[in-house]
């Protein structure tokens, strides 16, 4: 059974008295900085000159340097800006800062995983990556809720590093559900093969597969969008708070032998590919290829994401949406 730490695990004391920099201010980044700086945890923002989020930092009544600056004045750096510009970032502004005093963080491994950023031995290193995406950390902690996160200890130069993430973490609000103790490997190679397989990538199959199979066989679209996404929150979220077994206590017997006789065959059909996703993963064929596309300015990404944004399902839910005003909820900004 893994370890899990909670609220009474961990001490803010570690990191109370030291600057933390966050590097970034979009879906992560204002998350961390407003839940520390709400924790009580002093915080930096760095952020390039022209940078579009520097307004909203200041707004929420940050210093904002830049990356370069904030990096001097820190003891712990967060680097949360996108995995792909990171090394970059490192290399330009916060290596030549760094000395044995400071702390580098990450919320995901990629790039240490990766190899695309080589530490020198003699800094900690941590990662304090949430399980959830970044509003949503922002949301529950200020509900008095928490995210769970994972934590990894890369280097221990000090021999304090495990009490520094665990701060962090606890500032995050993430020790009020529980944070795991693993390894860069296993966070970043399990991280992508979720949102690659299960999460975002998965669930956007399964919705868009059923979609496109009703409606192609001649079902309104309308109808098609209440199936397949708009009841699947549903579905999910009696398995989110029940678990498996209770959402099948509430869901109808038919519905049950559906779930597990054709649910089977769906079963039998993805769990090889998944494979194939994961082996692709753990040899570093994902991560060269996400490197090499954006060198070359994501063609591919930017691409597919234009051919998703036109989907029938997407017009479909947009104007669905506007008859049920309760669920667009807070802004994502
Ligand atoms: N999104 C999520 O929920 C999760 C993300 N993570 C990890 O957190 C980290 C941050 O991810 P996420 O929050 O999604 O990142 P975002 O894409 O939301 O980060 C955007 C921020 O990075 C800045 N930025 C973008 N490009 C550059 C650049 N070239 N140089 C400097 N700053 C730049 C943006 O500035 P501006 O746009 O203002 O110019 C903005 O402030 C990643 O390692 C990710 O894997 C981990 C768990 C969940
Ligand atoms: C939200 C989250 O944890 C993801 C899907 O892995 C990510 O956005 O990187």
């Amino acid at each position: 059974m893994a370890k899990i730490y909670y609220d009474s695990d961990a001490s803010l004391e570690p990191i109370k008295g030291k600057k933390v920099a966050i590097l970034g201010y979009g879906s992560q980044g204002h998350a961390h900085a407003l839940n520390l700086k709400d924790s009580g945890v002093d915080v930096v923002i760095g952020l390039h000159e022209k940078s579009r989020s520097r307004e909203k930092a200041k707004k929420d009544g940050f210093e904002v340097l830049t990356p370069s600056e904030a990096s001097k004045v820190a003891d712990i750096i967060m680097f949360l800006v996108p995995d792909t510009v990171q090394p970059d970032l490192y290399r330009e502004c916060v290596e030549p800062n760094l000395n044995p005093k400071k702390t580098l963080a990450f919320a995901h491994g990629f790039n240490i995983h990766f190899k695309q950023i080589v530490p020198p031995p003699d800094v900690d290193v941590f990662m304090v990556a949430p399980k959830g995406p970044g509003h949503l950390v922002r949301w529950m902690y200020e509900e008095g809720k928490g995210v769970p996160a994972l934590v990894a200890i890369y280097q221990d130069a000090t021999g304090g590093c495990l009490d520094k993430a665990l701060a962090y973490a606890k500032g995050l609000g993430a020790t009020r559900a529980g944070v795991i103790e693993t390894s860069f490997k296993e966070e970043t190679e399990t991280d992508l093969f979720g949102e690659q397989s299960v999460l975002c990538g998965g669930v956007t199959a399964l919705i868009k597969a059923g979609f496109e199979t009703l409606t192609e066989a001649g079902y309104q679209p309308e109808v098609a969008y209440f199936e397949c996404l708009h009841e699947l929150k549903l579905i999910v979220d009696l398995i989110y708070q029940y678990g498996i077994a209770g959402m099948r206590y509430s869901i109808s017997d038919t519905a049950k032998y559906g779930d597990v006789t054709r649910g089977e065959r769906i079963y039998e059909a993805v769990k090889p590919l998944m494979k194939d996703i994961l082996t692709e993963i753990q040899k570093g064929e994902f991560a060269r290829e996400w490197v090499l596309e954006n060198k070359a300015g994501r063609p591919v990404y930017h691409a597919l994401l234009e051919r998703d944004r036109e989907h029938l399902i997407e017009k479909v839910g947009e104007e669905l949406r506007k008859m049920m005003p309760w669920i667009t909820g807070k802004e994502l900004k």
